[in-house]
Parts: C-alpha cells; structure tokens; sequence
C-alpha cells in the first residue's frame, strides 16, 4: 500500500500537504497514559454506551466555527457521561491546536485521544495524550513502525481504517484498538454500513470503534448490534448543548 492516499477529496488533500510539514517535538515523550479499554469496560458495565466525545471546534464538512473554551465543552462532555475525549490539534482546518489538547487533558480525568494526521514518528513528540490516531491510508507501509513508536511512548494507538485492505494492514500491524471510519475520505460521503461490512471480520480480542456520521440513538443502535464497543462522536456533539447531547447517545435506548 501506498502512503499516499490514494484518491482523495481535494479539502483531504490539502491537509495532508499541510500535515507533512508540521514540526514534530523536541524529546522523545514518555506518557502515564490513562486505560481506554478499561474506561470502556467500566462504562459498559455501568449499562452505558461508551462514547468518545470529540473536541472538533470545526472541519472541512461543518460548516461555521464553534469558538468557546474547548476545556468548557471537554468539561461539559465529560459531565454528560462520555468515557474518553477526542481532540483535534489540526489547526488549519479544524481549529484544533496542541495546547488546546494540554489543557483539556489536564482539566478532566478520563483517557484523552489525540486527533491529527501524524505521518512521522517526530509528530508524535509534539504533545502528551493516552490514544494517539494513525491513520491506515496515510501512513501506508509505515503503519507497524508508527505503531510501535506509538508504544514505546506509552500511547495507545488508535489505528483507523475504511476498508478491508486496511483493516488487513492495522490487523497485521498488531493493532488492538481499530476504529472503523465510516466517513470515505476520497468522498467525505458518510455510509454506516461500512462499520457494518468491516466489523464482522474483527477479531474479538481487537478494542473496535465505530467512527463518524452517529447522530441519533437509532445510529447508535445500529453501531452497537453491528459490534461497536466504543463509538466517536463529533458533530452530533458539537451541534448545541454538548453535555446534553453526550447524555442522549450515552444513554442505552
Ligand atoms: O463529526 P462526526 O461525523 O461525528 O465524526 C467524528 C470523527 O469520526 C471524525 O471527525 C474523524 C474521523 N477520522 C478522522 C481523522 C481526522 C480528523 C477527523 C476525523
């Protein structure tokens, strides 16, 4: 597989240009990183849905920007039951910045994931947090080395895939945590069947998240009898009241 992408949307594309010359960190981090897979296991034994609320103050496929104090909305998702936080540290596109991450990950206690389009090892020096993303499609052949740097650093990586080759590529990387995007990123077209169509081939000792496009209760219905342990929530969360909105998804129907 190539690190290139592929086709791909031209707003996608531009990220990626941008992502390839963000710097990286200075050192080489060490992370206490707070357990993903044991948050989740308290949730689900709580009778919750586990939801990863997503910080996402704006993205080529919202349209408007949301400015308030991410750590109140973090503070606000957290308070509404969310098991772990997504935060985007894009700045370009989706208003996202490391520090931003910092303050957030400090502010509240539960596992935090870093959001962004990570393509060398350095990026993953540039801020602490408990679940980093790789990106199947982007990182390519470099997959089981991120991977590992990921680890070394004490981060769970949290490797996303969109289709079966992919999936192929995270599984044989040694993946444990596989987040199903439904979101075609050549396309930004939305289809929760890909979960539906990929899921079944998971492992099940594989941690496996159900990514973009759950907006209502019936879409996470749908997720959690298609397999979902954990589902990423950003839009449906970030439209309105986010702590109202995290209780409703959270809440089993
Ligand atoms: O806003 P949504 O449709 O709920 O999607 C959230 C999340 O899955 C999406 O933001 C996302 C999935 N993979 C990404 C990679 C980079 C940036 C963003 C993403």
């Amino acid at each position: 597989m190539n690190a290139s992408g592929g086709k791909l949307a031209p707003e996608v594309r531009a990220i990626l240009d941008a992502a390839r010359d963000r710097p990286g960190g200075e050192t080489h981090l060490s992370v206490d990183s707070r357990s993903f897979p044991a948050a989740v296991a308290a949730t689900a034994d709580a009778g919750r849905v586990p939801i990863i609320a997503e910080v996402k103050p704006t993205s080529p496929t919202t349209g408007g920007v949301r400015d308030d104090d991410p750590v109140e909305l973090a503070r606000e998702m957290v308070a509404g039951g969310a098991t772990a936080l997504s935060v985007l540290t894009e700045p370009k596109h989706f208003g996202g910045s490391v520090e931003s991450l910092r303050r957030i990950r400090e502010a509240v206690d539960v596992p935090v994931l870093r959001k962004d389009f990570i393509l060398r090892e350095a990026q993953l020096d540039a801020v602490e947090s408990d679940l980093v993303l790789l990106i199947a499609r982007f990182v390519g052949d470099d997959l089981p080395d991120l991977v590992a740097a990921a680890r070394d650093r004490g981060f769970r990586p949290l490797v996303e895939v969109h289709t079966r080759d992919e999936l192929t590529a995270a599984l044989a990387a040694g993946a444990d945590i596989i987040g199903v995007n439904n979101r075609d990123l050549g396309r930004l077209d939305v289809d929760l069947g890909t979960f539906e169509a990929l899921a079944p081939e998971v492992p099940d000792d594989v941690l496996l998240v159900a990514e973009s496009g759950v907006k209502t209760t019936d879409d996470v219905r749908r997720m959690r009898e298609a397999g979902a342990d954990a589902l990423l929530v950003g839009t449906a969360i970030m439209d309105g009241d986010v702590r109202q909105n995290t209780a409703t998804l959270t809440t089993p129907q």
